[in-house]
Formats: structure tokens, sequence, C-alpha cells
């Protein structure tokens, strides 16, 4: 931080965005409004520059007596949570929803709506991110032996905790992931309990957590939803819409990663590039045959291969 110490500039981490002010947390009580100048929008444009997002690092010229405060620049990205979304002449954009998250809780519930594929998708998702992966089996209170769904999902390679958010059991199982300073978030499909287990951690500071009011620097005021929150512990909590429609965006290492016991059985199918279809002798069709790999999880591995190379992975 040194070189911005010289130019009187700060650090500070962004809680909220919209397209030309962003909020930050800094040393100080109350969050601060800066602007995002027209140059950082020009250079995301010309050169793919950053933008802030939530959770990102940047650092800004604070107030002076007529101007509101201005960031000056983002800092580069530890992780990375990113969606494809519609661009320009329908083609798909990488849209970054969230950066520097370290724990991401993959959460489904051990009701219907369990669904191990889509936890694969999940997983290889926040893997591809940079941020490390913990499946949380909600709904507990509703199944009558969870062990085996835990088994399956711990062989995707994973920590696993069985909790119910409703009723408040399980929740220790989670403080090993929420080491203060770290920035968590949550993803799953909706009616898993998010919200129910957000509650749950926010505790007492639940009421206040809402919305907040915010000077902008000229005297305005402007209500943002904060969607990064402050747990008690200085575990930061990311609670950010973009969060709940992600997707998987081309990724292979992700892929290699979800899919880590197909890749160790690839090495000995007889082509380097098998792509386990039509190809003769194959150790990962042979593995489906002799019952070492699943034929459902077999089936998910294919699709999520078509998806990335219908969208330019390789
Ligand atoms: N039985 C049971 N129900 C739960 C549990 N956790 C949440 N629920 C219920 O599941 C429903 C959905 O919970 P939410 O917390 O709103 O789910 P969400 O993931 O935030 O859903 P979206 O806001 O749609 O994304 C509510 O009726 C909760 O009361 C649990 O541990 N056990
Ligand atoms: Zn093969």
């Amino acid at each position: 931080m040194r070189r911005h110490d010289r130019k009187g500039l700060l650090p500070g981490r962004v809680i909220a965005t919209t397209r030309d002010f962003c909020t930050l947390l800094t040393g100080e009580d109350e969050p601060v409004a800066a602007r995002i100048p027209g140059r950082l929008h020009h250079l995301k444009r010309r050169v793919g520059g950053l933008l802030p997002v939530v959770g990102d690092w940047v650092v800004f010229k604070p107030a002076g007596a007529s101007r509101s405060a201005v960031v000056e620049e983002v800092l580069p990205r530890q992780t990375c949570l990113s969606r494809q979304a519609p661009g320009r002449r329908g083609r798909l954009v990488e849209q970054v929803i969230a950066a520097n998250v370290d724990t991401v809780f993959v959460i489904t519930g051990l009701d219907q709506d369990f669904n191990p594929r889509r936890i694969e998708r999940y997983l290889a998702l926040v893997t591809g991110s940079g941020a490390r992966a913990v499946v949380l089996l909600n709904k507990a209170d509703l199944c009558s032996d969870p062990e085996p769904y835990r088994l399956q999902v711990e062989s995707f390679g994973c920590p696993v905790v069985i909790l119910s958010a409703e009723q408040g059991t399980g929740l220790d199982a989670l403080s090993p992931f929420m080491t203060t300073g770290d920035t968590i978030a949550m993803l799953g499909s909706s009616g898993v309990g998010k919200s129910t287990l957000i509650n749950r951690l926010l505790g007492e500071e639940r009421q206040q957590v809402a919305t907040v009011s915010e000077s902008d620097g000229k005297g305005r005021h402007t209500t943002t939803h904060r969607e990064l929150l402050r747990l008690p512990g200085g575990v930061l909590l990311m609670d950010n819409p973009g969060m709940r429609e992600l997707q998987l965006w081309k990724e292979t290492a992700s892929l290699e990663e979800a899919f880590e016991d197909i890749f160790v059985l690839a090495r000995d199918c007889r082509f380097s590039d098998c792509r386990h279809l039509e190809e003769p002798d194959c150790s990962v069709k042979q593995a489906v045959a002799d019952g070492r790999l699943a034929e459902e999880r077999f089936q998910s591995f294919l699709k999520l291969q078509q998806e990335l190379v219908r969208h330019g992975g390789h």
C-alpha cells in the first residue's frame, strides 16, 4: 500500500455497487460512497480493465471539501466468481459477480431438492473461481438418514456439513470454514434455505442489515442494499443477487478438478485426447461397465464437457 500512501490514497473493500458509485468498507465505522470515474469504464471497454464488483479491494481518493471520494484503481483479484451473460450481438460475455470470495457454501436441501448432478455443477464453478467449496446439506430435520447423502457428496472430494438452518442444529460444524477475515458466499437454488441460514449466522445483528443510507459526499443520500455483511466473529458474508443466477462459465480446469476421478481413469485410455465416447480401449467407459464409476456421474461429466465445448472451452 506504500505507493498509494504517498498519493494520499486509501484502501477499501467494495460492499455494494451501482454503475457510477460503490460503497466501501474502510478503517472507519461508516461506509464510504466512492464514485467510479468514467476513466475506469473507458479502460474496461478498451483494454478489459477492472470495474469494481462486490468483494473487490480498491484504492480510492478520499472525499474533499466539494467532491465525493473517487475510486482510483481496482486491485488484482484473488478469486473471481463469474457467470455468462448475453452481451452485444447476442454473444455471451463473462460477467464477474463477486471477487475475493474465500469459501463458497454450496447449499442443498435434504428433501426433494437433493440433486448430486447439480451439486457437481456448482462445485465445478466454485473450484474454477479459485475459491474453496463446502457442501451444506440443509433441512436435516426432514431426513431420517442423511449419512448416505454425506458419503455421496464426500466422494466428490469436498467437505460436507449436515445441518438444519431452521432448527439451528449442526451450525457449529461450519466454524472451521469461517475464520476471522474470511469472505464467504452461498450458492444454491431457490428454497434451499440460504436466507434462513444467513439470518441464523447473523444472529442478533440481523435487524440492522437490510439497507444502509449513505452519503455520496455531496450531501446526497442513497439507500443501498449491502451485499457484503459482517457476521459476528469477523467473517464477511456475501449476499449478492447475481450469485443466485450463476451458470457455468468456460473453465476447463474446473472440470478437471470436479471430476478428478474421471481424469485419473482417463490416463489409461488408449488415446490421450479420448473423449470417452466411441473411442476404443477407453478406460473410463470400462470403469462404468465394471461398476467402478457410476453411470450417472459419467453422464453428468459428458454433459458438462459438451457444454464447455459449446461455450468455447477445450
Ligand atoms: N424443514 C426445514 N425447513 C427449512 C430449513 N431451512 C429453511 N427452511 C425452509 O425452507 C423455505 C425456504 O427457505 P429460504 O431460507 O427462504 O430459502 P432461500 O434459499 O433463501 O430461497 P430464495 O430466497 O428463493 O433463494 C422456508 O420456508 C424455510 O423456512 C431447515 O433446515 N429445515
Ligand atoms: Zn476414454
